[in-house]
């Protein structure tokens, strides 16, 4: 299947269910058969479909190139050249080991040098990189880089805070533990006070 045969996908649209090819639906009943159960009993019938769709959905960054959020920009904000700062934003993922989900929360920060985004689009990055595989210091650097390399701000700040079901719910099965990564550019990278500042803000 081709990244170009789902652009029209819109998960939000309960109306709009896109085909899942045959071979996909055999191998979910493959993993369905090896995992124990009976792909063919009413229950799980149409799960094939179901799983297809969820992963077209979970992996709905693969469809395009989240930099496209940042391409409306704000010269005109009065000159502001202090910290933007948007905290707590949820998000969901699925680490590229297990594809089992990876959900927290990230705060995303910049210091603009004249170009300002709406706020929102910081969010949109975020969900454009972690819609996909990955692996949480790959998502944390992703989103920093997109944002420097996008915007040319004075100093980017990322810290992502997830918990990873491959840990809690199977293999060393550790519950309430989170994985803490940042990534600082520019300003918050070169200078502790600002890091500091950034740091105090988001909650730490
Ligand atoms: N650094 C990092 N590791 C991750 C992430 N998501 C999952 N992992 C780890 O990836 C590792 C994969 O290790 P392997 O030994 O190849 O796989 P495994 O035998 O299933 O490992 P266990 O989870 O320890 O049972 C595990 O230690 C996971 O905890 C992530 O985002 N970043
Ligand atoms: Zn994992």
């Amino acid at each position: 299947m081709s990244v170009h045969d789902n652009a029209e996908f819109d998960p939000e649209n309960p109306l709009n269910k896109p085909d899942v090819p045959e071979d996909v639906q055999e191998a979910i009943r493959t993993l369905i058969r090896w995992a124990g159960d009976n792909p063919e009993r009413e229950g799980l019938v149409d799960t094939p479909k179901r799983v297809g769709r969820a992963w077209l959905e979970y992996c709905q960054g693969y469809q395009s190139d989240p930099a496209v959020h940042l391409s409306r920009i704000f010269e005109e904000v009065g000159g502001y050249d202090e910290i933007v700062l948007l905290k707590d934003i949820p998000f969901q993922s699925h680490c590229e080991h297990h594809m089992a989900p990876i959900t927290g929360k990230a705060h995303i920060a910049y210091i603009p040098d004249k170009k300002v985004v709406g706020i929102s689009k910081l969010a949109r990055v975020l969900h454009g990189f972690a819609n996909r595989l990955q692996v949480q210091e790959r998502l944390t650097a992703e989103v920093a880089d997109c944002i420097w390399q996008n915007l040319g701000p004075r100093g980017v700040a990322v810290v992502i805070e997830a918990e990873h079901a491959c840990m809690t719910g199977r293999g060393v099965k550790v519950h309430e533990v989170e994985m803490l990564t940042s990534r600082m550019m520019g300003c918050f990278l070169e200078d502790h006070r600002s890091r500091k500042e950034v740091m105090s803000l988001m909650g730490y």
